[in-house]
């Protein structure tokens, strides 16, 4: 099967050099990644596969995003990339950093997960000055970092909601799309040298979703450091499919299509599917490879066949053209590559500078929880009634050694059990914020 020859893969030269990693950037590649789960014994040994063998790559000054149905894959190829997966995960293949099994140091990568960590309680600059100062090493001043994070805000388009308070469940503070916009902030602050997004656009307007992505192309090669993107997106306008320069298409785990995205109609067109004159591209594929639906006739009658069979035909295709090979060349010219670069560890705040900052923004947030402090005011009134009443008895002349113990272990199990409701809430909230909106 021949494949026409549109796809040149940009030549890689093998040479050694001392270029720094924001010079030379990162080169991320992924090999015959599988990655499954337990499951019934509906599946072979027991475990789901969710991603079928993927082979791709990331380079540097280049976005690549990542394409298909939901509950295809794209989250999970993210958190493999990102070295997240869950612990009932099994992963083989090979992921590697310019060609090498290598971490990382810390602020050169970072990822902004699906779901919007942040507390609720602290307006937008005091989420990402907080941010600021606890990325930042400490020899930068306080106003240096005060200026990076009015930046970022202004970049991501809310300078209007800088004292605008987060808010959660309880308290409605900024839109959906705002809090996404907020994550991205807290994560491009360092200004990493590998950026993953998981669905950086989700609950944006068309508008929106347009300035936020093209100001997240923006920083492929901004302030002289060539970045690497890989964002997953789920319904690009035509205008925002043109700001990635690589495609990554997925169907139940498989790969559909990956390459240029210059290329992605004529590889569609080339197998039988065209996309009709006047169509957004990405709505056509994203159409063709959505299994997940039981077909009208109409549907059929306009793609000539159900989609179960057309995502069949387009992996196999795609495992069979010419464009598969030279995606497995050029990650195998990546990871011959020579990188002559030596890692150079990034200062960040020092142990005690983090320590204060996390305690004046926990303070900060346990005084503005309202609701953490009637349910401590309840618990703690109850608590005195119950024990001051004991304590009447144990007082009286005739009470035994026994009653008194009783009130000394009673006491200390109240106080244990005070001490974890108050106080175990705002913890795991705060580990959930550590969690989603930490530099890698
Ligand atoms: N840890 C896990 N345990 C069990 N199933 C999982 C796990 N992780 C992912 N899955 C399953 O794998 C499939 C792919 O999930 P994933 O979140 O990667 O899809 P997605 O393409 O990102 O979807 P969406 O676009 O809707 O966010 C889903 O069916 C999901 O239920």
């Amino acid at each position: 099967m021949t494949f026409p020859d549109y796809y040149e893969p940009s030549s890689i030269a093998v040479e050694s050099n001392n270029n720094t990693i924001e010079e030379e950037g990162i080169f991320l590649t992924w090999k015959d990644l599988h990655v499954s789960v337990p499951s019934g014994k509906k599946y072979a040994y027991g475990r789901k596969p969710i991603l079928k063998g993927l082979t791709g790559y990331a380079k540097p000054a280049q976005l690549l995003a990542i394409m298909g149905p939901s509950g295809c894959g794209k989250s999970t190829l993210l958190d493999a990339l990102a070295g997240r997966l869950g612990s009932n995960t099994k992963q083989t293949g090979k992921i590697l950093i310019n060609g090498r099994k290598e971490a990382l140091a810390y602020g050169t990568s970072a990822y902004v997960t699906h779901d919007d960590a942040v507390l609720a309680t602290l307006t937008v600059g005091e989420a990402v000055n907080y941010s600021a100062q606890l990325q930042f090493p400490n020899s930068m001043s306080k106003r240096e970092k005060e200026e990076r994070a009015i930046s970022t805000i202004t970049q991501m388009g809310l300078q209007d909601a800088t004292n605008t308070m987060i808010g959660g469940c309880l308290s409605k503070g900024l839109s959906e799309g705002q809090k996404r916009r907020l994550s991205i902030c807290i994560q491009i602050l360092t200004s990493p040298s590998l950026l993953l997004l998981d669905e950086p656009t989700s609950g944006l307007d068309s508008a929106a979703s347009y300035y936020v992505m093209t100001r997240i192309a923006s920083l492929k090669a901004r302030d002289g450091i060539k970045r690497t993107i890989v964002a997953s997106i789920h319904q690009p306008s035509s205008q925002l499919f043109q700001l990635f320069q690589d495609l990554c298409l997925l169907s139940c785990g498989e790969t559909v299509y990956f390459g240029p995205t210059s290329a992605a109609t004529k590889f569609f067109a080339s197998r039988g599917f065209p996309c009709p004159p006047l169509h957004n591209p990405a709505d056509h594929f994203l159409r063709i490879i959505n299994k997940d639906f039981k077909m009208v006739e109409e549907d059929c009658f306009h793609i000539g066949m159900k989609n179960e069979d057309t995502v069949k035909i387009l992996v196999k295709f795609y495992s069979s053209c010419k464009i598969n090979k030279q995606v497995r060349k050029e990650v195998a010219t990546i990871c011959e590559k020579e990188y002559g670069f030596v890692e150079r560890k990034r200062r960040q705040a020092s142990f005690i500078t983090q320590c204060n900052i996390l305690l004046r923004r926990s303070s900060l947030h346990l005084f503005r929880d309202v609701s953490n402090y009637w349910l401590r005011i309840a618990i703690f009134t109850i608590a005195a009634v119950s024990l001051g009443t004991i304590f009447l008895d144990v007082t009286s002349s005739d009470a035994s050694i026994q009653a008194r113990g009783s009130l000394v272990s009673f006491v200390a199990s109240v106080l244990t059990f005070i001490t974890l409701l108050g106080g175990f809430p705002p913890f795991v909230e705060q580990m959930k914020v550590k969690n989603c909106s930490q530099t890698m």
